[in-house]
């Protein structure tokens, strides 16, 4: 991995082995009262460093609700769910917003903004990170950006970019500020099997090089091989774990 020369910024470290994720008795639903419905049930999970773990489950099961939960992005009502130590039930928002920065997320529509250029869009993601300069966080966007293959393409808008071309930036974006945990949902879901292949592979190896964890939702079963488990969910139950 490219890492730009003098750059102070360091997330807190993960052992390898460590525990990122651990989550005991979690149960979430949506509406109240008479419209009260439970997605979740009594959900046991642990994912360690340098670990790559696959969750699928048929549509509807709650697998988005589960990555959103333990990407800080909608609060837990029941149970534990800590991530990197951090106990969520009952967090503020401060500690919800704290803990994102070292959270990379990716998504089946890349959502860059289609008015910044490849690198302007990885260069954001960093600008949430107070203690880099905007000089620092130029020359690391330039530096992911030449780590998934697309040094060429530093100034182009996401327009020009294939779909490919998109979510290497979108994966650029998420392992630019060296996250322990990358949520990636549905990744490959608008890509052909070739470009899909080679997306996971990139994102593999990358999570390799920087010791973090990956939580990655998928209906493609071509990349169940990059998994270490496989977790599944059906009717918001988590019923499997299959260790590879
Ligand atoms: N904000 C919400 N308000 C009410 N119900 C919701 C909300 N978000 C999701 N749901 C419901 O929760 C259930 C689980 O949704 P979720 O998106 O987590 O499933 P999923 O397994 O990710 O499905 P898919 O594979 O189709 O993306 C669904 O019945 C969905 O309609």
């Amino acid at each position: 991995m490219p890492t730009a020369p003098g750059i102070a910024f360091s997330p807190p470290a993960t052992p390898l082995s460590e525990a990122v994720v651990v989550i005991e008795g979690l149960e979430h639903a949506f509406g109240e009262g008479d419209l009260c419905k439970q997605i979740l049930f009594d959900i046991n999970l642990t994912i360690r460093a340098g670990e790559i773990v696959i969750l699928t489950g048929p549509s509807g099961s709650g697998k988005t609700t589960l990555l959103t939960l333990i990407g800080c992005l909608r609060s837990v009502q029941q149970g534990s769910l800590q991530v990197l130590e951090q106990e969520l039930n009952g967090a503020n928002k401060a500690t919800q917003i704290q803990l994102r920065r070292y959270i990379g997320y990716i998504f089946q529509a890349h959502n860059l903004l289609e008015f910044l250029t490849a690198r302007q869009n990885v260069q954001m993601a960093l600008e949430l990170h107070p203690q880099i300069s905007p000089k620092q966080a130029k020359t690391m966007a330039e530096s992911m950006l030449s780590a998934v293959g697309l040094g060429e393409k530093f100034h182009t808008y996401p327009h020009a970019l294939s779909g490919g071309q998109k979510q290497r930036v979108a994966i650029a974006r998420a392992l630019a500020s060296h996250p322990r945990l990358i949520l990636a949902d549905e990744p490959t879901a608008a890509l052909d099997s070739k470009t899909g292949r080679e997306v996971v592979d990139l994102m593999q190896k990358l999570a390799q090089e920087q010791g973090c964890a990956i939580l990655l939702v998928t209906h493609d079963h071509r990349i169940l091989d990059i998994a270490d488990r496989i977790v599944h969910l059906e009717d918001g139950y988590l019923v499997q774990d299959q260790v590879l």
